[in-house]
């Protein structure tokens, strides 16, 4: 038997779990690793220390070793494993590399227990829900496992049903994973510019959000959404009657894994075409929609009979909001200017730099890759290279990276990895740089967007002598179109510039109006000219109205661009 398929050696494999014995488990791992890497750097500081080849060969069974360990202390430790997989600015190179091999090879739970969540979790019986059930999973994982089954209406489904008392173990995991961050915290080497702490939170939000399978749902719902205009990708449509935290009905959309390479040419699918795919869908899930798969592991992606991409399980997305889009905006301008003090506060503005007295070493590092990783045109660059950079960069730096940065490098990384295998010309770059492109139009358009406040603040001011307006107009125009600003000044700018400064004249011709009605109305209340004063008013009134409407178009469109 394989390795860790006995239940034996699977002590946390169990509905009640003794915290005790958790507590003992998880921090004997610990200390025997802290002991290992204290050995290993003693061994490596005698003088003369141990050959190089023997260094690496340490450190590779060392993180073999953390492996296994990892998978012998079940689920949580699994995830945790994983998550830290994408976090080669925390880990050396061997430990990441081993962590991205960790495969969920847990045993499958019993047909009893999935029947009893079923019920405990929809209420009835798995025959009153379902005409067929298999009751030998399609898949199973650490989380939980995966059946077919159709519905009365006939409709083919999967059940994925969640491993029974995972909430417990998690529950008890992340309470002796927080006392271990405290100590590395507090330890005087471990702790020293890493937020152990903040890793910890990380890791928890993740893993609880992983095991909702409600917030799964809804993740698949959204995703299927933002892809409505690409009839290329396929996401399978939630029965939401049969849902619930712990149990999820998917519509069963079977296909090839997107790795099996040899099965998709034997079905006649185009491979050039599938890694082409597998990058758009990428791109236009960061670019466009913010909202991304943020574990895109081979298994996850699968081609359908006609060549579409099917995505599974929504359990772990990653989001990019606007603001740190526009961090992202700074500092893709600072890479592209090559200024390295840009690009270093844009990182702090992140979060992704923790900011220290003395930042000196980090913008040298920094500057010293944009000399150096810019000099080769963007296509000819490969993500697994500049990920590889960026990370050297970052290991043993105040550097940390938030985890939406490494979800996304180890996303383009995989994709690139499985691209090369569907088709070995593929290069992610050249399909990237359409959309870097369109993000670098977005972001001038967000650069000029902070130069049309600007405008619309030079426009208030001069509005009370309204003559200065088109001459001062002119010349922020004239600015921009220098390139002053250092960025290319589209015609549609320019257009919706002009349209702004007609509507700023229509503007103040209607405040004229107002004030004129207004004082009229009350001249004429004055004199008793009742009907006509009230006349007056109405028409000061509507105009007052277009007026409003006019600033909540002018709004509107400051908003938008
Ligand atoms: N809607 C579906 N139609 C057909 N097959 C599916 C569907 N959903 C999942 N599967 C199959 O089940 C496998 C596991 O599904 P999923 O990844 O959602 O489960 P999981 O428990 O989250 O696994 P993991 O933790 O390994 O990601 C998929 O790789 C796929 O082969």
């Amino acid at each position: 038997m394989e390795k860790g398929y006995s239940d034996k050696a699977y002590r946390w494999n169990r509905e009640n779990y003794s915290s005790r014995r958790r507590f003992v488990d998880i921090w004997s791992f610990v200390l025997t690793l802290m002991f290992k890497l204290w050995r290993y750097n003693k061994a490596w500081s005698y003088p003369g220390g141990i050959t190089e080849a023997k260094q690496a060969a340490r450190r590779k069974a060392q993180a073999i070793w953390i492996r296994n360990t990892l998978l012998d202390l079940g689920p949580t430790f699994i995830k945790v494993g994983q998550l830290f997989s994408t976090r080669a600015d925390i880990f050396p190179v061997e430990y990441v590399e081993e962590l991205a091999k960790l495969q969920d090879r847990v045993p499958a739970f019993s047909y009893e227990q999935v029947e009893k969540t079923i019920e405990q979790e929809l209420g009835k019986k798995i025959p009153e829900l379902f005409q067929n059930f298999d009751p030998i999973p399609l898949a199973a994982a650490s989380l939980g496992q995966v059946h077919k089954a159709v519905l009365y209406s006939g409709e083919a489904v999967v059940v994925k049903v969640q491993r029974p008392g995972l909430k417990k173990l998690f529950e008890i995991d992340l309470q002796i994973l927080k006392g271990i961050a405290r100590y590395f915290q507090n330890h005087p080497k471990w702790g020293k510019g890493r937020d152990w702490i903040g890793i910890y939170e990380e890791c928890c939000r993740i893993l609880w959000e992983e095991i909702d399978y409600l917030n799964e749902g809804r993740n698949a719902d959204t995703f299927r959404r933002n892809f409505r205009g690409h009839d290329w990708v396929k996401v399978p449509r939630v029965y939401w009657r049969y849902a619930s935290s712990r149990v999820l009905t998917l519509e069963y959309v079977p296909g090839i894994k997107i790795s099996q390479y040899e099965a998709l040419e034997a079905a006649g699918l185009d491979r050039k075409l599938i890694a082409r795919y597998g990058a758009q869908a990428y791109l236009i899930q960061l670019l466009n929609n913010g909202f991304f798969h943020a574990d895109p592991h081979p298994g996850n992606i699968a081609v359908g009979p006609n060549g579409d991409l099917i995505f599974y399980d929504f359990g772990m997305m990653g989001r990019i909001k606007s603001n740190v889009r526009e961090g992202l905006m700074q500092t893709l301008f600072g890479i592209a200017q090559k200024d390295g003090d840009r690009v270093v506060q844009s990182l702090i503005d992140l979060g992704a730099i923790a900011p220290v007295d003395d930042m000196g070493p980090v913008r040298r590092s920094v500057q010293y890759m944009l000399d150096n990783f810019m000099d080769k045109p963007f296509e000819n660059q490969s993500v697994a290279a500049i990920s590889d950079d960026l990370y050297e960069i970052a290991y043993n730096q105040p550097f940390r990276f938030p985890a939406t940065f490494t979800f996304v490098m180890r996303a383009f990384s995989t994709l690139e990895g499985v691209g090369k295998g569907l088709d070995p010309e593929f290069n992610f770059m050249e399909v990237a740089k359409p959309y870097a492109m369109q993000l670098m139009t977005n972001m001038n358009g967000a650069e000029s967007n902070s130069f049309l406040n600007e405008l619309s603040r030079q426009a208030v001011q001069v509005s009370t002598t309204a003559f200065g307006l088109p001459r001062r107009l002119e010349d922020t125009l004239e600015k921009l179109e220098r390139g002053d600003m250092r960025m290319r000044v589209r015609s549609l700018e320019t257009e919706r510039l002009l349209r702004r400064q007609s509507n700023i004249q229509i503007g103040i011709s209607y405040a004229l109006l107002i004030s004129g009605f207004t004082l009229s109305a009350t001249i004429l209340l004055v004199n008793k000219f009742v009907w006509l004063a009230v006349f007056a008013g109405l028409i000061a009134a509507a105009i007052a109205f277009l007026l409003i409407r006019l600033l909540l178009r002018l709004e509107r469109s400051d908003r938008m661009y």
